[in-house]
């Protein structure tokens, strides 16, 4: 099985996962990439079941636009049962890397709203430390240079993503050669930063469910991240 298999696997497992647990009523948060584009796919498939979503990104709002899905502001929504989206990376505890498509701070944002947050991936994305993949940190464009240099003073290189603007107006910079061992203090650490919006790790909230598609087939791993649920792992 390829890649692209595996992440149409995981986008279609998610719609089972959340097919019986959506009413009329439910505005469902929806990620960005490519993982998150098949799930946007199989989506169509429960339309009439759910009323609409909120999207992470300019071009997930066009992919489920296209769809006759209606969007919402996340604003104008109470509450979203659900958060659909994929990863960079993914840990055993459900910390992740984010951001490779600069979608990282409506990201989290939605996330944070979320009851549950449903991480879909093929097995290339799960490592044991996260940090082999660059950290994106979505920085004000006139903090550039003070943020770089305090991510050096972090351990990190970073590298400006040149020729990107976010959604927000803003710019990525990609930290190499870190070894994240504390996920959850790095995470605030840089956040800290006077001129970071945030970063890609989501650690403080990770996911609550990850699909991870595997030649195997679709592998299932759980811990709680959210007060509405209780103990840890199972
Ligand atoms: O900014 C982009 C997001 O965080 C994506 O969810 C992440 O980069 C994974 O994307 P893909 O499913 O394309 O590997």
């Amino acid at each position: 099985m390829n890649q692209d298999a595996m992440k149409k696997a995981v986008a279609e497992a998610a719609l089972e996962e959340i097919r019986g647990q959506i009413n009329k009523d439910s505005v469902l948060g929806v990620g960005t990439g490519s993982t998150a584009n098949y799930f946007i796919e199989a989506l169509g498939e429960l339309k009439g079941s759910f009323r609409g979503a909120v999207a992470s990104s300019e071009e997930t709002a066009k992919r489920l636009k296209a769809r006759d899905i209606e969007l919402f502001e996340l604003n104008d929504v109470d509450s979203l049962p659900f958060y659909i989206d994929g990863a960079d990376e993914a840990n055993e505890h459900l910390h992740l890397i984010k951001g490779g498509g600069a979608a990282l701070t409506r990201e989290k944002i939605i996330a944070a709203v979320a009851r549950e947050f449903i991480c879909i991936c093929d097995e290339s994305k799960k490592v044991d430390i996260l940090g082999q993949f660059p950290l994106p940190v979505e920085v004000i464009p006139m903090a550039r240079s003070y943020v770089a240099r305090k991510l050096a003073g972090l351990g990190g290189q970073p590298v400006y993503r040149q020729g990107v603007v976010t959604d927000n107006g803003n710019v990525i910079l990609d930290v190499h050669n870190l070894k994240i061992t504390d996920p959850k203090k790095l995470e605030n650490d840089i956040n800290a930063i006077v001129g970071v919006v945030t970063n890609g790790l989501f650690a403080n909230r990770g996911a609550d469910l990850l699909l991870l598609g595997t030649p195997d087939g679709v592998k299932t791993s759980s811990v709680i991240n959210t007060p509405s649920r209780s103990g840890d792992y199972y």
